[in-house]
């Protein structure tokens, strides 16, 4: 890819996963620094990378010598590891002749442990940012005399006299220490640490220092920060967070980089800052055009008076000191809360990181005290605390403590809804699990009920096949045709019968009643009906085979004898008689219509004929034209169906 003329090749190194930038030197020193920041951004781009920091560039001398130094950490999401690596940039190049010679970004990851990691970075982070203020007031009121890198106490003693510090907020703002103490007094020895200021004279241009400072509301130390024998590292960061807070005040206030740095720095404090310095470089310079820069236009409606611009400008700048607090502090804390705050999961994403620990600081009670004060304020200056609570540069960064508290009261009370959401999650979840286990058995049970009225309905079926089957085995082994013997009575009682003897065993014995001592003649029947047998005495012996016609056989039952033997009396019963005198056929039928009404399964049509054959003539007896009486009359015409 290509950024304005700045050759940027961003490969892909497989095993590691990092970008290897190769560039092409031109430009100045400045050109050099945005691009480098480009360059990093670009690398930062698409990554899980939790931090780059700190950038530091360093252009000690003119032939083009560039050293990077870039701590890079990154977190790989599979092995939940944070990881440091280490990149250092080193070119050698001489001023004109090697101009456009690539130079390549060496990567030299080492992985650490996420505790080793935190505690070397924030070494590291310190001592870079010592460099950078050395840097940055050998540029304003250098040379120093320092070494490129210096130590702790190289640093502080540069600083201990108070007057390259005097110099330097006087160059920003002429003034700002109206009396600089310079020289000795009488007696006393010449400067710095050959013959160092009598500690009362250093000691007043670190307070007048001090004090300037403190007017322009930037983070402060301890006069007593400097002193050799309590040097500590809490001292020497507390003297170059307050050169940084410095330079980039003096940044802001002559407009350099703004752009770029607003494109960089993402604090809201440093947005405000640069917004507030654009405001003043308008021609105009007006309060109202101010607000229209960083604010929301509700406070365009009033237009402030003099005293009301100044202290809205106190306020301003009181929130920015408090945040600007907050924010060292979350820095100063920023292993502990790692520790104790974080866990891994969130440590996964750096978003959700960051959420955290700036949450972390905000939580605490002081910084919600400090901006107590300013929330009742009812004119200008509410409307400036609420604009910038409200201000979408607030919202997109969570760092305003006013909407910080709200959105720890919205937070609590979001939390007290969602425990409240969980007990009635649970409770709903056991009653759940009840009616679930219950429902579970009362399907087992009826399961369990239905698989045994399926299994008795399959057997009762069976069982009921299997009784037709012997039932009508049985009607077969009693015969397929059966012939019974029905002995009519005398009609008068003065004749004698023919009948000599009844056997048990179907058998009858006639003889001639006129010549008793003629030859007795034996028939055998499959059974013999006396005189006195009744007409359901004779229908009990071929009920049972009605139940077969129903079962699906053919059954034939008819009468044969001679003229008024008695056929139509057993077939029909006698006329105008009881119903114990009905013959075979209204019985059958009876029972015919019985069986098939109580098998509701199978549906039946019965039909009934009646014919007579009398002379060789078969007739129908139930026609109604006499014409087609005579065979052959079968017709559905002729057919009475009777259905149940
Ligand atoms: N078992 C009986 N008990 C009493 N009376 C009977 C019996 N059998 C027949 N009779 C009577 O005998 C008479 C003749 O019977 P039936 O008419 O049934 O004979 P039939 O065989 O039908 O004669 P045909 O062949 O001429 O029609 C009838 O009056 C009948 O009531």
């Amino acid at each position: 890819m290509s950024v304005e003329g700045f050759s940027v090749s961003i490969l892909q190194n497989v095993e590691t996963n990092y970008s290897l930038v190769p560039v092409i030197v031109k430009g100045t020193k400045k050109f050099w620094t945005e691009k480098f920041r480009l360059c990093l951004n670009l690398i930062a781009s698409g990554r899980d990378i939790v931090s780059v920091h700190p950038l530091t560039l360093r252009f000690p001398n003119l032939d083009f010598r560039v050293s990077l130094s870039l701590s890079l950490y990154t977190h790989t999401r599979r092995t939940h590891s944070i990881t440091l690596h280490h990149l250092s940039l080193s070119l050698s190049l001489s001023s004109g002749e090697e101009s456009g010679k690539e130079g390549r970004i060496k990567m030299e990851p080492k992985r650490v442990s996420f505790r080793e990691g935190c505690l070397s970075r924030k070494a590291e982070e310190t001592a870079l940012r010592r460099y950078e203020a050395a840097a940055w007031l050998d540029s304003m009121v250098g040379p120093l005399n320092l070494p490129q890198k210096p130590s702790d106490q190289e640093f502080v003693s540069c600083l201990r006299n108070g007057l390259i510090l005097c110099n330097a907020i006087n160059k920003i703002k002429p003034g700002s220490v109206p009396k600089i103490v310079s020289k000795p007094l009488m007696g006393s020895p010449a400067n710095d640490n050959q013959n160092p200021l009598p500690a009362y004279q250093y000691f007043e241009n670190i307070r007048n220092f001090l004090v300037a400072v403190e007017e322009r509301k930037l983070p402060t130390f301890e006069a007593s920060d400097l002193e050799r024998e309590k040097l500590d590292t809490g001292s020497v960061t507390r003297i170059v967070d307050c050169i940084l807070a410095l330079k980039s005040y003096q940044e802001w206030k002559e407009g350099i980089d703004s752009n770029v740095s607003l494109k960089c720095i993402k604090s809201p404090l440093f947005k405000l800052s640069v917004s507030r310095a654009q405001c003043q470089m308008t021609p105009s310079g007006s309060f109202v055009q101010r607000r229209r820069l960083d604010l929301p236009s509700g406070t365009e409606r009033k237009k402030p008076s003099e005293s009301e611009n100044k202290k809205t400008e106190e306020v301003e700048d009181e929130v920015v000191r408090i945040i600007c607090q907050c924010l060292v502090n979350a820095k100063e804390n920023f292993n502990q809360i790692l520790a104790t705050n974080v866990t891994s999961q969130e440590r996964e994403d750096p978003v959700k990181l960051f959420n955290k620990i700036i949450i972390s600081c905000l939580e605490k009670k002081n910084n919600v005290d400090n901006l107590k004060p300013y929330a009742p304020f009812s004119s200008i200056e509410g409307k400036v605390l609420n604009d910038i609570a409200s201000s979408p540069l607030k919202k997109d960064h969570n760092t305003s403590e006013i909407d910080r508290s709200v959105s720890i009261n919205f937070l609590e009370a979001q939390e007290s809804e969602i425990r409240e959401l969980k007990l009635m999650l649970e409770s709903v979840k056991s009653e759940y699990s009840a009616l679930h286990n219950q429902v579970q058995d009362d399907y087992a049970t009826l399961v369990l009920e239905v698989q045994g009225l399926t299994t008795a309905a399959s057997r009762y079926n069976q069982a009921v096949k299997e009784n037709m089957n012997l039932y009508n085995m049985l009607q077969e082994l009693r015969g397929n045709i059966r012939v019974f013997c029905r002995i009519r009575p005398l009609f008068d009682s003065t004749s004698r019968s023919t009948i000599d003897y009844i056997g048990e065993d179907g058998s009858v014995m006639v003889f001639d009643p006129l010549k008793p001592q003629s030859t007795r003649k034996v028939f055998q029947f499959n059974k013999v009906f006396g005189p006195k047998a009744t007409q359901g005495d004779v229908y009990k012996e071929t009920q049972s085979l009605i139940r077969s016609v129903v079962d699906g056989y053919n059954v034939c039952i008819f009468a044969y004898g001679q003229t008024g033997s008695g056929k139509t009396h057993t077939m029909y019963g006698p006329s105008g008689g009881s119903v114990q005198d009905n013959g075979i056929n209204y019985m059958a039928l009876n029972d015919l219509f019985h069986i098939s009404g109580a098998r509701e399964d199978v549906k039946y049509q019965i039909n009934v004929q009646m014919v007579e054959i009398y002379n060789e003539q078969v007739r129908d007896l139930l026609a109604e034209d006499s014409s087609a009486t005579r065979y052959p009359f079968f017709c559905d015409n002729y057919l009475f169906q009777l259905e149940n």
